[in-house]
């Protein structure tokens, strides 16, 4: 297929909802079709981390530099590092003959929204059936402080907010049985693969 007609799939939805999950199964089930982008960051480099495999590495001026060039399609700042994806992270994954995928928060979605690539890309919000069931899911990942958890469900409301804009997502999959979310999401990106929607 033309990398032309790739298709792009921005996924977002409130941490915990099961964005990362439901990836790993397409990935597994699909090992040749998709692709992460490679983002920039102006956070130094851990260890083990390459240079182009887990993130283009840049101090803070260049990355203003390439922002300022109308390079990248989305950014965002956390703990004082930016971060991004830029346009050629995303041509050098259809350039490989897959289908980019984009896992990116809410403000990174409105700002892909005025990117050229609008059109190419296909919009899904995967929300969790409660914010109850996923304050549960954030706890049983023991990944967060009291604090962090908080701070996750306050962005998380917003985040589902927005998700009510009429017109703003394609597709949004309710993950509440995991296997009926996974079977609704590869089911929407292969038939946008197929050109059918
Ligand atoms: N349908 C489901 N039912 C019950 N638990 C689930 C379901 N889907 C995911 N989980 C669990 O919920 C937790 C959060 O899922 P996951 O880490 O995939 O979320 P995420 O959206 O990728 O979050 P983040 O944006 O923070 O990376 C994980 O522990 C995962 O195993």
């Amino acid at each position: 297929m033309s990398s032309a007609k790739l298709p792009i799939v921005v996924l977002s939805g409130p941490s915990g909802a099961g964005k990362s999950t439901l990836l790993k199964k397409l990935f597994a089930n699909h090992p040749d079709t998709f692709g992460f982008s490679v983002s920039h960051t102006s956070r130094s480099p851990r260890d083990g981390e390459e240079h182009g495999k887990a993130y283009w590495f840049t101090d803070k001026d260049e990355f203003r530099k390439l922002v300022g060039e109308g390079k990248f399609i989305e950014t965002a700042e956390f703990s004082g590092n930016l971060y991004g994806t830029s346009i050629q992270a995303v041509k050098d994954v259809q350039d490989r003959g897959r289908v980019c995928i984009l896992d990116i928060e809410m403000e990174g979605v409105k700002q892909v929204k005025k990117t050229d690539l609008n059109e190419t890309c296909t919009f899904i919000f995967v929300r969790p059936p409660s914010v109850e069931e996923l304050r549960k899911r954030l706890e049983g990942r023991n990944t967060e402080t009291p604090q962090s958890l908080e701070n996750r469900l306050t962005q998380a409301e917003k985040e589902l907010e927005f998700a009510e804009t009429p017109g703003v997502h394609d597709k949004i999959i309710v993950n509440d049985d995991l296997a009926k979310a996974y079977d609704e999401l590869e089911e929407h990106i292969l038939s946008k693969i197929r050109g059918e929607n």
